[in-house]
């Protein structure tokens, strides 16, 4: 089954166009990643299929419900780029706050609580205020938060940014588990070792999509060593068109 289903998607603010002509689909249990240059326009892409947006042109469907549709929101865990946390409660209070949201049942909520945060290492500091974490620890708090609800789609939005890399590992083990019970991930990012881990890359420039698939098929594409290799040939072939218009 498609979770995700973007066709022919063009997307902007006022007359300004960020997104041209984006087609993606991605299956139950697969992991996507949006890579591109800041400004290309991943969070454009991802609040529209969020349903945060609506498409200028084109359609978008998210388990087989054409967005924006609010009911779907709480099947959807969302990591946004900046984390929206509460500093003056618990990081438990945080967890148990936005579960509650996300309609999580209180009898429900103990376990899920400690499923979102063994993930993400966070079980010995959960009565701490989260005014007192790292940059890096509310990162995994928001992540956590993602999570509690158990949701079929997770998408987020610069997931590893302010975490060390060995963190960052354990969480990309966590994700693969996570895909493979069938959950779907989407997430967005400016490295190159992050997309290289899931299943499918996007490559974003200028809001348009200029390499496709998984990481080695785009490497065999483009015939070149590494994703990174695949993404800068795409970009001067991008330049390339561009100035032969
Ligand atoms: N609310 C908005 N109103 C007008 N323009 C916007 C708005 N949000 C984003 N843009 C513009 O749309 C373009 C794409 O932005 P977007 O945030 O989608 O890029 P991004 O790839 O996610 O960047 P980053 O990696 O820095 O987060 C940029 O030119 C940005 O200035």
């Amino acid at each position: 089954m498609n979770t995700i289903l973007v066709k022919d998607l063009q997307q902007g603010y006022g007359k300004t166009i960020v997104l041209k002509d984006i087609n993606l689909t991605v299956s139950a249990g697969e992991i996507l990643a949006l890579i591109g240059p800041s400004g290309s326009g991943k969070t454009t892409l991802v609040n529209t299929i969020m349903g945060m947006l609506k498409p200028h042109q084109g359609e978008v469907t998210v388990l087989n419900q054409s967005m924006p549709n609010r009911k779907l929101l709480a099947k959807i865990g969302f990591m946004a780029q900046t984390d929206a946390l509460y500093d003056t409660l618990t990081a438990r209070e945080n967890l148990t706050f936005f579960g509650q949201m996300m309609g999580v049942k209180r009898d429900d909520l103990k376990k899920q609580i400690k499923y979102a945060t063994d993930i993400v290492n966070l079980g010995p500091h959960l009565n701490k205020y989260v005014g007192s974490y790292s940059g890096g620890m509310k990162r995994r708090l928001s992540l956590a938060i993602s999570l509690i609800s158990d949701p079929e789609l997770l998408i987020l939005d610069e997931p590893t940014v302010g975490i060390d890399p060995e963190l960052r590992q354990q969480i990309w083990t966590e994700l693969h588990k996570t895909a493979k019970a069938g959950k779907t991930i989407l997430l967005t990012t400016h490295v190159m070792e992050d997309a290289e881990q899931a299943d499918q890359i996007m490559m974003i420039r200028r809001g348009e999509a200029i390499a496709q698939g998984t990481p080695d098929s785009l490497i065999s594409e483009f015939g070149v060593s590494s994703v990174e290799e695949a993404f800068l040939k795409a970009g001067r072939q991008q330049d390339e068109n561009l100035s032969n218009d």
